[in-house]
């Protein structure tokens, strides 16, 4: 059986620290690069970012966007990016923030959490708001594969409190009832369960939450939205241990040199490293 993603997780996060890098082509990152805004530009674009960083860090998450804006030729460069990626040492989270229905959800699982997919990753970003229970094939099959899932429970961006603090009927919100159907699925999983959270960087003070999920925490926002590795204790309190901080354009805006991007990595993994261990 293949070891679960919790578990590979964990142990990346402890060898190599908690850091996930996006590789996020915005053609205006391409620009500043030097490269054209096309399928060359992309390609040379995450080939470097790979190169780079895919043997220090434990994470690298490309956001699917912006290689499918360029059609077939954009998945390939995708695919290869994650296989790349993957045999260097790095775990790949697939950004695609698929949300589906029954048969549709389990189709979007097939793409990227099936062993044999080409798009095959670690990981998936996936939104609950169609219902956590509509998740559920890509539960199943994420479990069969050893790969995981992470849901969106509190996004970083302003908007996202509209739908996620909205107050249910029992007077939960609708954020923490999404970390409640996670710390379910996680229960009893050791070292880590495979189920993670999407939890922003940018929120503030999230002590009202039950983050200790039993599972990771990516948490966006570190960087270009603002938020500090140094703010991750006060955020994330004692949950800090499970936290995965991304760091996309902070990282990538070094480029295209290659010693630039370690170094501006290395940076983060440090900051972040004496940000969580003084806590
Ligand atoms: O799921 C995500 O990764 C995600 C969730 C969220 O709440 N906020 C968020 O910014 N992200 C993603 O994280 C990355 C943040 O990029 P930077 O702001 O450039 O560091 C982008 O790829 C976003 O799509």
């Amino acid at each position: 059986m293949t070891e679960p993603f919790g578990a590979r997780l964990r142990r990346a996060m402890d060898e190599r620290g908690p850091l996930c890098v996006g590789i996020d082509p915005h053609a205006s990152l391409l620009a500043d690069w030097g490269l054209v805004d096309d399928i060359a530009g992309l390609e040379r674009f995450s080939r470097t970012v790979v190169e780079a960083l895919a043997d220090r860090v434990a994470v690298l998450k490309p956001q699917s966007a912006f290689f499918e804006r360029f059609g077939s030729r954009g998945i390939a460069v995708l695919e290869k990016s994650v296989q790349e990626a993957r045999a260097a040492g790095a775990l790949v989270v697939m950004d695609a923030k698929r949300g589906d229905i029954g048969s549709t959800m389990a189709a979007y699982a097939e793409t990227f959490l099936h062993r044999d997919a080409p798009l095959f990753s670690d990981a998936l970003t996936v939104s609950p708001y169609l219902g956590y229970g509509s998740l559920k094939p890509a539960v199943d099959l994420a479990r069969e594969n050893g790969a995981g899932l992470f849901v969106l429970a509190l996004t970083s961006n302003p908007e996202g409190g509209e739908v996620q603090h909205a107050v249910r009927g029992d007077g939960r919100n609708v954020g923490a009832t999404m970390l409640a159907h996670l710390a379910a699925e996680n229960a009893g999983e050791e070292p880590l369960g495979s189920f993670g959270a999407v939890v922003g960087a940018t929120l503030g003070d999230l002590s009202s939450y039950d983050l200790d999920i039993n599972g990771p925490l990516l948490a966006p926002g570190i960087g270009a939205q603002g938020a500090r590795p140094a703010d991750l204790p006060a955020v994330f309190g004692a949950a800090v241990r499970n936290v995965v901080p991304n760091v996309s354009r902070g990282v990538l805006r070094h480029g295209p040199d290659v010693v630039a991007l370690r170094d501006a990595s290395d940076r983060f993994a440090d900051e972040i490293r004496g940000a969580t261990t003084a806590s």
